[in-house]
């Protein structure tokens, strides 16, 4: 049994599918990315994780409690830390006192120690920070009580690239001692640098689920070439894919062997190369580009509709922090 099992979760918000009949287990210890864009059903199914929301149809177990039986979802979520993606904290207290309200009510054993990686003004009120600040402060308090379990949602929105990092660093030693964490996401690098494995979840259906690894290798290398001549014109080889020509210059995909490659080239008179592995947005756009009947290798069951995201009628923004993180 996994920390995370979510089994047929559906929530039909009657104009709309928030989420529909996803199924997936987030193993204890792992990071596990849940990547899709906006509207996807990430908050949703997050909401849906901490009892905020019932489910329509289906269920998950988090930490061992069915999220329909209230009594042992607040048993359960005092292991677990939750940074929502729009903090609600109240505007005229300070961030001192944020901390000490939520460390009375979930304990504060690792604040200091928090305040030293991410440090937001404890003495200014909320209303006075910046979002990197809201960020940090929320961070503090998602992971003060040293939970087993954090759930987050965008984690790195608002932080600047180098707190951004330090934050990536700290997720992978805490998965290193034993926390599972789920990552909510539409940034692929960052996923691809800390997660183990990713969902992802389009329309409100899981689209894949996979190592990242895997997804990698099924996403090929990225090959650029530059030829002496654009005269000797350049015959694909087997494994490539999306060839692009301009002049002189040809790239592709390639999901083949390295040595064929090279043999290959070889034929030609080939004066710059560059192999780099996709971005993982390239492989993400595999996804999303897909039309109905794209089912790729290695993706979930069920034909997905196309289309753009859906309007965004969310009422998450508003909900009071205590709401949150009822223990
Ligand atoms: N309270 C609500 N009432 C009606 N529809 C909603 C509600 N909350 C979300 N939705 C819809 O459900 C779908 C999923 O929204 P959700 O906020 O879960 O997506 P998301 O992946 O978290 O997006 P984002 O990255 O923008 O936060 C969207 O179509 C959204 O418009």
């Amino acid at each position: 049994m996994g920390t995370i099992d979510v089994g047929g979760l559906t929530k039909d918000y009657g104009e709309v599918l928030g989420v529909d009949d996803l199924t997936f287990t987030v193993e204890a210890g792992e990071i596990f990315g849940f990547l899709g864009p906006n509207g996807a059903g990430k908050t949703t199914t997050i909401r849906l994780l901490l009892g905020l929301l019932e489910p329509t149809a289906g269920t998950a177990r988090v930490l061992d409690a069915d999220i329909r039986n209230e009594r042992a979802l607040i048993e359960a979520k005092r292991r677990i830390g939750y940074l929502p993606a729009d903090l609600g904290f109240e505007e005229k207290a300070t961030g001192e006192r944020v901390l000490e309200y939520f460390g009375s009510i979930q304990g504060d054993s690792r604040r200091e120690e928090l305040l030293e990686l991410f440090t937001p003004p404890l003495d200014r009120e909320i209303r006075e920070y910046s979002s990197g600040n809201r960020q940090m402060l929320g961070l503090v308090q998602t992971f003060m009580h040293d939970p087993d379990l954090v759930i987050m949602d965008e984690p790195t929105s608002g932080l600047d690239p180098l707190k951004q990092e330090r934050l990536l660093e700290f997720l992978r030693d805490e998965r290193d001692r034993g926390t599972t964490i789920f990552f909510s996401s539409h940034v692929l690098s960052e996923v691809r640098r800390v997660c183990d494995r990713v969902g992802i979840l389009r329309e409100g259906r899981l689209v894949a689920l996979e190592d990242v690894e895997s997804l990698l290798e099924r996403g090929g290398k990225r090959v650029r070439l530059r030829l002496a001549d654009s005269e000797s014109g350049f015959e694909p080889i087997d494994g490539a894919a999306e060839v692009e020509t301009a002049g002189r210059s040809i790239s592709f995909t390639y999901t083949g062997e390295y040595n064929a490659l090279l043999s290959h080239l070889a034929d030609y008179d080939v004066v710059d190369v560059e192999i780099d592995e996709p971005s993982l947005e390239t492989i993400f756009m595999h996804y999303y580009g897909a039309t109905d009947d794209g089912g790729e290798a290695g993706v979930a069951e069920g034909g997905v509709a196309g289309g753009g995201p859906n309007d965004e009628i969310d009422d998450a923004g508003n909900r009071p922090m205590s709401e949150e993180t009822d223990a």
